[in-house]
């Protein structure tokens, strides 16, 4: 068993694909990720959905809308930033754009006049602080090897700093079993009232919704595209009957649905 995440070694997403498989090969970015194991490249992936600072991870979000994937399971998993470079000199602090923007407050007291620059994952700030003297590195601390020096731990903005990844699989694999379950909503559709009408289905059935997320369609201004994450699993009857419903509304648009999961917290 293979799995696909963001690389290289040493990201936040590399820790958590530890939880899942030994076998784990990179990319560069999560919408390669995703198109990956839709592909049936490997057997999952594992990208980064949600963080508690920053909130959504909407490269994730649009690359699900675009792909068919299954989601497996749900990892949540502390985030604890050290701020990584040869010595105290540097000009330029560089990291995964989610990451700099959960150390904004540390940052702009501590480092004001530094230059931010957001590269494509934390352990890619890493590397260019490793080459380069006047860079610094926001990421894990274990990424510091022998030739870095941790300047500052536990650096993000609020102690509690978490990130929900999700583990994806080929649509072979969809499970209806599980606590949870995402879909993503197309209604193609636009009038008032239609948020309340997509998500009256659930409330009926007294189903709780655990995130309601609109993207840009992409198509025109003003069209959506919503992912919805609720606390009931597809094998149930009440879930299957309030997407049905989901579908008649949408009937202009479409409905996936992503798959039943359960959670797994991973603490290291
Ligand atoms: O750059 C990394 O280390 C990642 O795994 C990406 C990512 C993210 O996109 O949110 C994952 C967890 C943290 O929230 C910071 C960055």
């Amino acid at each position: 068993m293979t799995a696909v995440t963001l690389g290289p070694e040493g990201t936040y997403s590399h820790r958590a694909t530890q939880a899942v498989d030994e076998d784990i090969v990179f990319r560069q970015s999560v919408t390669d990720i995703v198109a990956a194991v839709a592909q049936t490249e490997f057997d999952y992936g594992v990208i980064p959905i949600e963080n508690s600072i920053e909130g959504s991870v909407t490269e994730s979000l649009d690359a699900l809308a675009e792909y068919d994937v299954a989601v497996v399971s749900e990892i949540v998993t502390p985030i604890r930033h050290a701020l990584l470079a040869q010595g105290p000199n540097f000009e330029t602090i560089a990291s995964h754009s989610q990451a700099l923007a959960q150390c904004r407050s540390y940052l702009e007291s501590s480092y004001p006049d530094a230059q931010l620059e957001a590269v494509a994952s934390t352990a890619r700030g890493v590397e260019y602080a490793r080459n380069d003297p006047t860079v610094a590195g926001i990421a894990h601390p274990d990424n510091a090897g022998d030739d870095l020096e941790i300047l500052a731990q536990d650096i993000q903005d609020q102690t509690s700093n978490a990130t929900r990844f999700f583990v994806l699989a080929p649509v072979t694999n969809r499970s209806q079993a599980g606590g949870k379950t995402s879909l993503v909503v197309y209604p193609n559709a636009n009038y008032p009232g239609l948020l309340l009408e997509l998500l009256e289905p659930f409330a009926d059935r007294d189903i709780n919704l655990t995130r309601v997320e609109s993207r840009p369609s992409g198509e025109r201004l003003g069209d959506y595209v919503f992912h919805i994450d609720v606390a009931a699993g597809l094998y149930e009857d009440r879930t299957q009957q309030a997407i049905g419903e989901l579908e008649e509304l949408a009937e202009r648009g479409w409905v996936r649905r992503l798959g039943s999961y359960d959670i797994q917290h991973v603490i290291e």
